[in-house]
């Protein structure tokens, strides 16, 4: 049994007028019981540990809704490439070489990344899951995994085993933290009968599916060569949403895209800085929002951003709606909301996003004492035009504290970052020997 008391400014995420300047927050176990002003804590609650932080803002943690963690072994490997050569020419090739090892090492060197930015969650789609899976568990924070499955090629099936293994082994592992969806990468590079294979997988055992969905215009054009359709029409048409469905990028989307994702809640992961590096293009993200469909952000991998810092990432999918739409798209406190209660709503979960008793205590601390945070005119402003990810000071996950004044409780930061250095470089010399 723990008891932690937070004394700090709270920003609890559950509406634009909720803030708490002198804030109070109880968190029982791996649960809040209380927020609120100074003295609003529970008669009786007696806190083991108490964090007096009165120039900090504690808020949600934020929820990471697409990447491929161990690809932080590819970060600097492969850029200023559009998206099909740069996955046919470098990464494809590089990752033919990597082991369960190093993914694991990846995941784990991904993870020191997310908890030193205030990333909580995130939704993985990658090889070799059940290391991964370890590593999310060693490292104490929340995750939704999914096995990356490539079905135009022979491994498509043992792929999907995978996947089902996975469900099996790891769905509600670590005291819920670490659940399971089916990956299924891009409608390019499933067919139809594999996609209606892993949709009957994913109902039959009660969990949702994760895929990469209009990325780019060479996406749409095969599809529409190949099948006539849109990428969203067409997986629509082969009955994939329905479910419980996470769409990566959705960059590339026509009125009807828009009205099929809304009539089958399927949820988008906008990754606008990876949208940007691999010049994808910019998703229609107002439109899709004024629309009523939840979008979260993600980072995608760190080949394609080069960083998972949401921070950056709130910051760069701010600006870029307002340069295409206008000034007053995507305000501060709504790209807050889709780094956080929009994600949780994408990911499926129904008690974390918000600083709220009974919901999970997922939530980050962030040093507002510093230079670019005076003067505090709108801590919403502040935390996404201004912070980065070395402003976040406390990280606690179910409860439990991952990081306290800067310092990993739970990983080893410089044995991650040696064993990662040597592993991709290892593969970079198997990759010039051939
Ligand atoms: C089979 S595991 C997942 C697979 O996805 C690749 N990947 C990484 N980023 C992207 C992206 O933006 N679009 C499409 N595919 C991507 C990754 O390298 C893995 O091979
Ligand atoms: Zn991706």
């Amino acid at each position: 049994m723990s008891k932690i008391l937070i004394r700090a400014m709270i920003l609890p995420m559950t509406g634009a007028d909720a803030f708490f300047p002198q804030g109070e927050i109880c968190i029982e176990d791996d649960l809040i019981v209380s927020v609120g002003e100074k003295g609003s804590s529970p008669e009786g609650f007696v806190p083991d540990r108490i964090l007096e932080l009165p120039n900090d803002v504690v808020m949600p943690g934020l929820i990471n809704t697409h990447t491929h963690a161990a690809m932080t072994l590819l970060r600097g490997y492969a850029d200023d490439l559009p998206l099909m050569p740069w996955l046919n020419e470098k990464v494809w090739p590089f990752e033919d070489k990597l082991t369960d090892e190093d993914i694991y090492w990846g995941t784990l060197l991904a993870l020191c990344e997310m908890i030193r930015s205030g990333t909580t969650t995130m939704l993985d789609m990658y090889a070799s899951m059940e290391r991964v899976a370890e590593a999310v568990l060693q490292a104490g924070t929340r995750a939704v995994l999914s096995r990356g499955l490539i079905g135009n090629g022979p491994n498509g099936d043992n792929a999907l085993q995978e996947n089902i293994g996975l469900v099996r082994q790891y769905h509600g592992a670590g005291n819920g933290r670490v659940s399971i969806m089916f990956g299924p990468h891009a409608p390019y590079t499933c067919s139809a009968e594999y996609l209606k294979k892993v949709k009957a997988e994913a109902d039959g055992l009660n969990v949702g599916i994760h895929i990469h969905v209009a990325e780019t215009q060479d996406e749409v054009n095969i599809l529409k060569e190949q099948y006539g359709k849109t990428p969203v029409q067409w997986l629509d048409e082969l009955g994939l949403f329905g479910g419980h469905v996470v769409a990566a990028h959705c960059v590339h989307l026509t009125q009807q895209d828009i009205e099929i994702l809304h009539r089958q809640n399927v949820c988008v992961a906008h990754n606008a800085e990876s949208n940007m590096k691999l010049s994808s293009g910019t998703a229609p993200i107002t439109e899709l929002r004024s629309q009523g469909v939840v979008v979260g952000l993600g980072t995608d991998g760190a080949s394609s951003n080069n960083n998972l810092d949401l921070f950056g990432e709130m910051r760069s999918a701010s600006f870029q709606q307002k340069l295409k739409v206008n000034p007053t798209a995507l305000p501060a406190y709504e790209v807050l909301e889709m780094a956080t209660v929009g994600g949780a709503q994408t990911l499926g979960f129904e008690n974390v996003g918000v600083l709220a008793p009974g919901f999970k205590a997922d939530l980050i601390t962030i040093d507002m004492d510093q230079a670019h945070f005076y003067p505090r005119f709108s801590i919403p402003a502040h935390l996404v035009y201004s912070a980065h990810a070395g402003d976040v000071r406390t990280v606690m996950v179910d409860g439990k504290l991952l990081m306290e004044e800067r310092k990993l409780l739970t990983l080893d930061l410089s044995k991650i970052c040696q064993e990662a250095e040597m592993r991709a470089k290892r593969i970079e010399l198997e990759l010039n020997v051939k």
